[in-house]
């Protein structure tokens, strides 16, 4: 029996999280993070061409699903998942059948810490997911949770237990996550600042959510994480995580959950073209301007206590007061009940609690 000092602790979360990925190119970004993805499940969603073979470097457990795989599998409501944009992640989380989810694109590599230390992105996301959030009142000590940091003089005693952590969304170093208009004005800028900081988004706030380094709880808000109608035949991309993330900001702060933004960092590696990205984007920066309103003015009735029925009644509203912005939001708001039931169909158990809580309501 091997000396108790020599014994690893066993990797966070190892069987209760799954890796999803997106993905377009072979996946030999891996290799860089074989010591800290190789313990977990990888759920691989190849977009674009399915006769082409991804190769997925030796030793990691894997399943992968490609276009073919995602029609055979939810048949017509297949028309809810993008193609050829990486919108297509969130079929991987509608397939997972873990409690919690992590997400990272595959030009995105293990980063360094200011003491030059590899930086265990998913090890963070994990501690932050494990953490409460505090978006009910401002911590300016950031992470009170964090080792050496706590609630600072004046913050109520009745908040300091916090709210479970729905999501942590981590940041890039070197690549950031511009729009193509700023990518196009500072083509050179690379973000070289490390922020020793995680913090709650506060109630009430939105965010721009990026879906590059992401990882959230499914069993708390995993049916609001749809990454929308994006890509092929669709009028706008690279807004896939932004929706996905506005719908999910304002269910949590109905639900009582948090959000929580800074630490870990990847570095990304590879700026895509910013005339390509402008075209996608060009609808969604005027688009934006409506839909920030729209969703801060978003209420939820009392009786909406689960996801999907929270996520059921925004798609109305998407409907009523966005579909006279441009039809494409009739649609979405289709798409949006399409990936609920399919989310149902392929999550059964989690449904039936979702109603249960429904039931609890009345
Ligand atoms: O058609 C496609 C294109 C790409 N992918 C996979 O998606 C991710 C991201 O691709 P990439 O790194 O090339 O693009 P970025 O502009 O850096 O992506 C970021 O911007 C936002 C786009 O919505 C989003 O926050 C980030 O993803 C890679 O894994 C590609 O392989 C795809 O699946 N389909
Ligand atoms: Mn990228």
């Amino acid at each position: 029996m091997a000396e108790p000092s020599t014994i690893s602790p066993a990797p966070l979360l190892k069987d209760e999280l799954d890796i999803v990925i997106p993905t377009i190119r072979n996946l030999d970004f891996l290799e860089m993070w074989r010591p800290f993805f190789q313990p977990y499940h990888l759920i691989i969603v190849q977009d674009g061409d399915p006769s082409k073979t991804i190769k997925v470097p030796e030793g990691f457990d894997y399943e992968l699903y490609n276009r073919n795989d995602i029609n055979r599998i939810l048949g017509p409501k297949s028309s809810c998942i993008s193609f050829k944009d990486s919108a297509c992640r969130c079929f991987g989380y509608m397939v997972s059948k873990k409690k919690y989810i992590y997400t990272i694109d595959d030009d995105c590599f293990v980063a360094k810490d200011p003491s030059g230390k590899d930086i265990n992105a998913l090890e963070q996301h994990i501690k932050n997911l494990l953490c409460p959030s505090t978006p009910f009142f401002f911590n300016t000590l950031y992470d009170p949770y964090r080792a050496g940091a706590d609630f600072v003089r004046g913050y109520p005693f009745s908040l300091r237990e916090g709210v479970p952590t729905a999501v942590s969304h981590g940041l890039w170093l070197n690549i950031p996550d511009y729009d193509a208009p700023t990518q196009l004005v500072k083509p050179l800028e690379r973000n070289t600042r490390y922020v020793d900081a995680i913090m709650t988004i506060p109630k009430g706030t939105l965010f721009p959510m990026c879906g590059m380094n992401l990882a959230f709880n499914r069993e708390l808000i995993g049916p609001a994480m749809y990454f929308g109608l994006m890509g092929d035949g669709q009028p706008i991309g690279r807004y896939d995580d932004m929706w996905a993330g506005w719908c999910t900001k304002v269910i949590c702060d109905h639900l009582g959950l948090g959000v929580k933004t800074g630490l870990p960092y990847i570095w990304h590696s590879k700026a895509s073209n910013p005339f390509v990205n402008l075209k996608k984007e060009y609808k969604g920066i005027y688009w934006q301007e409506e839909l920030i309103p729209f969703f801060q003015s978003v209420t939820l009735p009392k009786d909406c206590t689960s996801v999907q029925k929270c996520y059921i009644e925004i798609s109305k509203q998407v409907k009523a007061k966005l579909g006279k912005v441009d039809d494409y939001f009739n649609k979405l708001a289709d798409a949006m009940v399409t990936w609920i039931e399919a989310w149902d169909e392929l999550n059964p158990s989690g449904a039936k609690s979702a109603e249960l809580s429904n039931g609890a309501s009345k």
